[in-house]
């Protein structure tokens, strides 16, 4: 699908938020997860074509980057969280963007996708966002190694949604991925989403110790059979997270999922993610390879600490006019 580069995504970043039919999904299918091949040169060809291939229309680079803002979860995953850094991070969320850079781009309040935390950091996220609409996002399942015993990671689970999180970023066992033991992928999966209840859940490949972009399109599948409704790349401490073909991968077999069921399931890439430019080649690649539909918070999230610094600067320059001619990656 060739992206157009004559419409704005101004008006659509607002539009109230579609309601997609969760994923059920279905009876694990070895022959489909076993058939899966991925041809590691092609995709590494492709990916490499995307940074650069447009350039964005000047006019609608700065809509792009407050559509991205969007879809951040905004998010602090560390050892030193505190209440009060959770309370700031929640009022970046309530405010990502700086009023008067919104009026000069005429454009009405956004937040971010949602805020991303620990456990014990939910109820301070819940009561700052009383009232916003804005979800928290709590990480689970023993992040980030997930090697806590399968009663406790299932409680902990439990326990977050309990708490007030509406989404749940679980952990995969990656052992179960590299030795091939599909059905165990498939029967924890589907436990963690039947602990999840209404809250969404959005399952951690760690594609940076899968092995194999292989491997990652099999995991993919297997836990889009098991009800993920998100499936996300990194959790930020592995050491390569989000990258381009990994992205391409898992989100052609997103592609393959809907083609097969009809049901959506979003991506969330993660992990190192932080200038605006790449934000855009994000954007970009959701455009071209799953169309508009996946460009709205209920289908694409960015996982990221920093990328909302960014985002905000470059905004700066381009409305104090000094967005630099340089700045032209790519985006419709
Ligand atoms: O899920 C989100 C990641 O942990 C954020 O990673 P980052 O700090 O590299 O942006």
């Amino acid at each position: 699908m060739e992206t157009q580069s004559s419409e704005s995504p101004v008006r659509t970043a607002h539009l109230p938020q579609v309601t997609e039919p969760r994923n059920p999904g279905m009876d694990l299918d070895l022959d489909w997860v076993r058939a899966v091949q991925a041809n590691t040169s092609a995709i590494e060809r492709r990916a490499a074509t995307l940074p650069g291939r447009r350039s964005v229309k000047k006019d609608y680079q700065a809509a792009w980057l407050l559509k991205a803002v969007t879809m951040i979860d905004l998010t602090t995953l560390s050892g030193d969280d505190t209440v009060g850094r959770v309370r700031r991070l929640c009022s970046k969320a309530r405010q990502p963007v700086a009023p008067a850079t919104l009026q000069a781009l005429d454009m009405p309040p956004i937040t971010t996708g949602a805020v991303c935390v620990y456990h014990d950091m939910i109820e301070a996220a819940v009561e700052a966002l009383k009232g916003t609409g804005i979800p928290v996002a709590a990480v689970s399942t023993g992040f980030p190694a997930g090697l806590s015993p399968f009663h406790l990671r299932v409680a902990e689970i439990e326990e977050s949604v309990k708490a007030g999180a509406e989404e749940i970023d679980i952990v995969i066992s990656r052992r179960h991925v590299l030795s091939g033991d599909w059905q165990a992928l498939y029967d924890e999966m589907k436990a963690f989403r039947t602990a999840c209840g209404d809250a969404h859940v959005k399952a951690i490949l760690a594609t940076g110790e899968l092995g194999s972009l292989r491997n990652v399109a099999r995991a993919s599948l297997v836990c889009m059979m098991a009800g993920a409704d998100f499936i996300k790349t990194s959790t930020g401490k592995e050491s390569v997270n989000a990258t381009l073909p990994v992205s391409l991968v898992m989100i052609r077999a997103i592609r393959d999922y809907y083609d097969r069921t009809g049901y959506r399931v979003g991506y969330k890439p993660a992990g190192g993610i932080s200038k605006a430019k790449d934000a855009l080649v994000y954007l970009s690649l959701i455009k071209d390879e799953l169309g508009d539909r996946w460009l709205e918070p209920d289908l694409f999230r960015f996982g990221a600490s920093s990328l909302l610094g960014d985002i905000e600067r470059q905004l700066e320059h381009y409305v104090t006019g000094a967005y630099s001619a340089g700045y032209r990656h790519s985006m419709g």
